[in-house]
């Protein structure tokens, strides 16, 4: 059986970011994309992050925004994965794998749904998160509308996520692991160290 991979996105405390790594995440995120409650600076990042163990992986989140940003951001940050959460092109993913990142291709779920089958394919080999329309919301989506058109490969689940529904929706959509935000704060862009930890837990005990 294989463990779930487990990503809390938008921290941005050193608290928050020890309790995430003690209790086994596999990947941190840290929001760039300018606008929301939980943007944080590149040079912030870098202290928050020294130290980490090497397996975890630290993750950028951008959207729409120019890759020369992207990737000097991501420099000055120091984080090994880019997400692009916007409309971005395959060719920035690329472009950012060539640069020396790993990378994670977020779209909508029903934007995802409604590719064309070569659409889907053009996909095929990338990492890929599936959220509702409105990133870092807290909103959820129907899991329905990826029936027979999930990604075939890596693919994390987002928007909406909580302690209570992680389990049961990793197990309905058979993603390869959880993305959350919003379900582990105690207001909005506050990280809750208890409900990151419980979280973690709950999506570990879905079944691989
Ligand atoms: O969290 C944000 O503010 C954000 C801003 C811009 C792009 C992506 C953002 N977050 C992503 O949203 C999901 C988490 O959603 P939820 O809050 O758990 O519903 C995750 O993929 C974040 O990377």
């Amino acid at each position: 059986m294989t463990e779930r991979y487990v990503k809390i996105c938008g921290l941005s405390t050193p608290g928050t970011v020890a309790a995430a790594v003690e209790a086994g995440a596999d990947a941190l995120g840290f929001i760039f994309a300018p606008g929301s409650v939980r943007t944080v600076e590149p040079a912030m990042v870098r202290q928050l992050i020294a130290g980490i163990p090497e397996a975890v992986e630290t993750v950028g989140v951008f959207r729409n925004q120019p890759l020369d940003v992207v990737l000097s951001t991501a420099a000055a940050a120091g984080v090994s994965t880019v997400q692009l959460h916007g409309e971005e092109p395959l060719a920035d993913i690329r472009a950012a794998q060539e640069a020396g990142y790993r990378t994670l291709r977020a779209f909508s779920a029903p934007t995802y749904a409604a590719l064309s089958s070569a659409g889907r394919a053009e996909w095929a080999r990338e990492r890929i998160l599936l959220d509702a329309v409105d990133p870092g919301a807290g909103e959820t989506f129907d899991p329905s509308v990826l029936a027979g058109r999930a990604p075939g490969g890596f693919w994390l689940l987002a928007g909406g996520l909580t302690v209570d529904n992680v389990a049961a929706l990793l197990n309905s959509s058979g993603a390869t692991g959880a993305d959350v935000s919003s379900g582990v704060e105690s207001r909005r862009g506050v990280k809750d160290t208890g409900l990151i930890r419980a979280f973690i837990a709950a999506a570990r005990s879905a079944a691989g």
